[in-house]
């Protein structure tokens, strides 16, 4: 008899520089999961300066939530294709406020949330070192994870970047916007107990005990390493 094969579509919620996109790529490389970054569709439409890229520039730059109309406007066809994938998916940085959060329930329920609870003293220290492959969303750290060759990505060369919202007056604002956005999001999924809140001050402690749940809903690719 032919296993059914059990789909998930789960979120990953957490503060600006908490480890999402962290997390997410130890997700995908031990689960058979796709990961959707609301930042990286932000920011490649923003390099590609189209229209709405240079509507939703104003905002990511000053640290701002993008409008709740205007960024489904961005990442709507995105998530009308998982709702229709046959695949598991990981959706990162959406929903942010709670209208998306029933917008997104309109479109494709989820059954897992994945909430990073990390100090936000760590966060800030954290995404000093932040530098990013842009083109593919990798993500670096000088501290934690630093690329091969100094400022290069390590799977293309191509430089690396870091963000305009990494500024530390930026990163105080989107925590700040953080503290005042997520409380009703992640009230209204611990309310339908698919909430799974996991905190640390490293991702190396975070990540065995996300794995860990994680395998309890879907297949593992791979072991714990
Ligand atoms: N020092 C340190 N840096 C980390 C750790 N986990 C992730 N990072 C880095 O912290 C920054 C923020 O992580 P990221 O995954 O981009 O967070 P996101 O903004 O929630 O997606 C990146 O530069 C990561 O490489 C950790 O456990 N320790
Ligand atoms: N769901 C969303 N709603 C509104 N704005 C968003 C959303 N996702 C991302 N953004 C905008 O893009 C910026 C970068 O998002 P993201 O890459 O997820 O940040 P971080 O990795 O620091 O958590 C946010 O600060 C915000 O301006």
């Amino acid at each position: 008899m032919s296993s059914t094969k059990r789909l998930l579509q789960a979120l990953i919620m957490g503060a600006p520089g908490s480890g999402k996109g962290t997390v997410s790529e130890r997700i995908v490389r031990s689960f058979d999961m796709l990961h959707i970054s609301s930042g990286d569709i932000l920011r490649k439409m923003i390099r590609e300066k189209t229209d709405i890229g240079i509507q939703v520039n104003k905002f990511v730059s000053n640290g701002q939530l993008v409008p709740d109309e205007l960024m489904l406007k961005t990442i709507g066809s995105e998530l009308n294709r998982l709702s229709s994938t046959d695949r598991s998916w990981l959706l990162d940085g959406f929903p942010r406020t709670k209208p998306q959060a029933l917008s997104l329930f309109q479109i494709a329920p989820v059954q897992v949330v994945i909430s990073l609870d990390v100090p936000f003293d760590i966060i800030i220290n954290r995404v000093k070192g932040r530098w990013i492959h842009a083109p593919s969303g990798r993500v670096y750290n000088t501290d934690f994870n630093a690329p091969k060759v100094p400022g290069h990505d390590d799977v293309t060369g191509e430089p690396l970047m870091q963000r305009d919202d990494d500024k530390p007056e930026s990163v105080k604002k989107r925590l700040e916007i953080y503290s005042e956005m997520a409380g009703p999001i992640l009230e209204y999924y611990a309310e339908q107990n698919i909430l799974a809140k996991f905190s640390g001050k490293t991702t190396n402690e975070i990540w065995p005990q996300v794995y860990k749940y994680l395998a309890t809903k879907i297949e593992p690719k791979e072991k714990l390493a």
